[in-house]
């Protein structure tokens, strides 16, 4: 190794510290909800890195929120105790005896993982669920399916948000790490996707982003065209594509459109296969995966 080699390497460091200078003026002091899909969250060293990038945001002044979900890993639970699960319109159907695994493995199981990975880089990670001080309040909703409701069981919709606990750890400096469960006004538990769940409380911080992690590059227009995939879309555009979308990305979509008609600048769906694709979406020039934006 040269020592002009070795120069030029550190001037491309301090290079890419620079090109995030920008956005670090723009975004310190923010709230960005970041919504970690069960389906990027399968590979160890990408869960590393996620959980990096988490206290790099707050170490330099954004202030994250993570949502998490945890799809296969409920499947494969509930599969593991032999209880039959299917999706309808991208929504679990959720009976009595679902609920209590989706709830197990959201709050007992990948919420507590996600915590103790965010904590090995710093310690401010704190789990919350839906239940906790009334976070959120659900109601029960139905699949839509060609177009039709569909009942799907213990499925909710937020109802109501109450931002106070989450507020609390915000400004004790924490990263709260929610799970998607939640009671209705009943107190009967709800099976909440986490895109929805996000959505609704990024509105309801009045964050200044939505981040939403998949296992895609994002959304494409076509699916499965590979050359179909969207960079930038607005919420007018969204709202006419919706009808012809299916799985997935139905509620990951409504979600990103709610949160930009809700008042969220942004919301963006990126590639959480990318390792760091957090930091590359909040700190880097390239558009990264799709962006949506109000009309
Ligand atoms: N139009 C589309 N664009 C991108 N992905 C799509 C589309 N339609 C269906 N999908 C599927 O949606 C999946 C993402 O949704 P989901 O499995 O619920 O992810 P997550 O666990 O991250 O919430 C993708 O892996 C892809 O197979
Ligand atoms: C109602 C509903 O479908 N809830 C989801 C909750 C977890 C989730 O949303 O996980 P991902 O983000 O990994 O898809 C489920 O039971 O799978």
């Amino acid at each position: 190794m040269t020592l002009s080699s070795d120069l030029s390497r550190a001037q491309a460091k301090a290079a890419t510290l620079i090109e995030a200078l920008p956005w670090l003026a723009r975004f310190s002091g923010s709230t960005v909800v970041i919504k970690y899909g069960g389906n990027a969250m399968v590979d160890p060293e990408l869960q590393r890195a996620f959980a990096a990038d988490m206290v790099f945001l707050r170490y330099v002044g954004l202030k994250p929120v993570v949502v998490h979900g945890g799809g296969p890993q409920i499947s494969a639970m509930l599969g593991r105790l032999g209880i039959d699960s299917e999706f309808r319109g991208g929504l679990r159907v959720t009976t009595p005896e679902a609920m209590n695994v989706v709830r197990m493995v959201l709050v007992g199981q990948v919420g507590r993982e996600l915590v103790g990975l965010i904590n090995a880089y710093g310690p401010f990670a704190v789990g919350l669920s839906g239940e906790d001080a009334g976070l959120f309040t659900a109601v029960r909703r139905p699949a839509y399916v060609d177009g039709q409701p569909v009942d799907v069981g213990q499925v909710g919709d937020v109802e109501s948000v109450d931002v106070s606990a989450v507020d609390d750890l915000i400004a004790a400096g924490r990263i709260p790490v929610i799970s998607t469960v939640a009671p209705d006004a009943d107190g009967v538990l709800h099976n909440l996707n986490a895109d929805t769940a996000a959505a609704a409380l990024a509105v309801a911080l009045r964050a200044r982003k939505l981040v939403v992690l998949t296992d895609v590059p994002g959304l494409y227009a076509d699916w499965p065209d590979k050359s179909s995939l969207v960079s930038e879309i607005s919420t007018d555009e969204l709202a006419k594509l919706l009808p012809s979308l299916e799985s997935g990305m139905v509620p990951k979509m409504e979600a990103c459109l709610r949160a930009v008609n809700g008042g969220v600048p942004a919301a963006h769906v990126v590639d959480g296969r990318v390792a760091h694709s957090t930091l590359l979406e909040v700190f880097t020039s390239e558009g990264f995966g799709t962006m949506v934006i109000p009309s």
